[in-house]
């Protein structure tokens, strides 16, 4: 079941510049930074009351930030839900007809299992399914 709006990723060119820009904008530092090499990504994130704010660097061109910031501008990248049990939704969406980007949840940030489903069979927006590990 999908249980709440997690976190909304956010594409960067430059995280520490974009770090400072919200820092105003949320009067807050980001409660955590992180790097996931198996995304070739590095996060921050900021805790907007229930949700999230999750800005995203690419470390590498094969980067699918980078890919996308090739291509769009910096911004809204995705939108994350807080699922109960990730692979019971899975199976649910793929059922449903959604297109589903990978086959088993795969570790994400912030200490979640993660699945993301193409934009395509989302109405335009890359979603990304969260559990808690
Ligand atoms: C896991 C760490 C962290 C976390 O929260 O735990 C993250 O969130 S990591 C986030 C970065 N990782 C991912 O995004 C993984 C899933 N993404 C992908 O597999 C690809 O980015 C994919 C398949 C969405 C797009 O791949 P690619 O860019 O190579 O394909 P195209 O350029 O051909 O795009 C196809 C089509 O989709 C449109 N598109 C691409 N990205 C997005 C997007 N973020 N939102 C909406 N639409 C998107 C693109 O414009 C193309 O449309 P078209 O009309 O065909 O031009
Ligand atoms: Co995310």
């Amino acid at each position: 079941m999908i249980l709440r709006l997690e976190h909304i990723g956010i594409a960067v060119k430059d995280l520490a510049a974009s770090n400072e820009l919200f820092e105003k904008l949320l009067g807050e530092q980001p409660y955590k930074e992180e790097e996931v090499a198996s995304e070739f990504v590095k996060t921050s994130f900021f805790q907007t009351g229930e949700a999230k704010i999750e800005l995203l660097e690419a470390t590498h061109p094969d980067s699918a930030i980078a890919k996308f910031l090739e291509k769009k501008p910096e911004g809204l990248h995705h939108i994350a839900f807080e699922v109960d049990d990730i692979h019971a939704e899975m199976e649910r969406l793929r059922t449903e007809g959604f297109q589903l980007l990978n086959t088993e949840p795969k570790k994400g940030a912030d200490n979640k299992l993660v699945c993301f489903i193409h934009p395509k069979s989302a109405n335009g927006v890359l979603l990304e399914l969260c559990q808690s590990i």
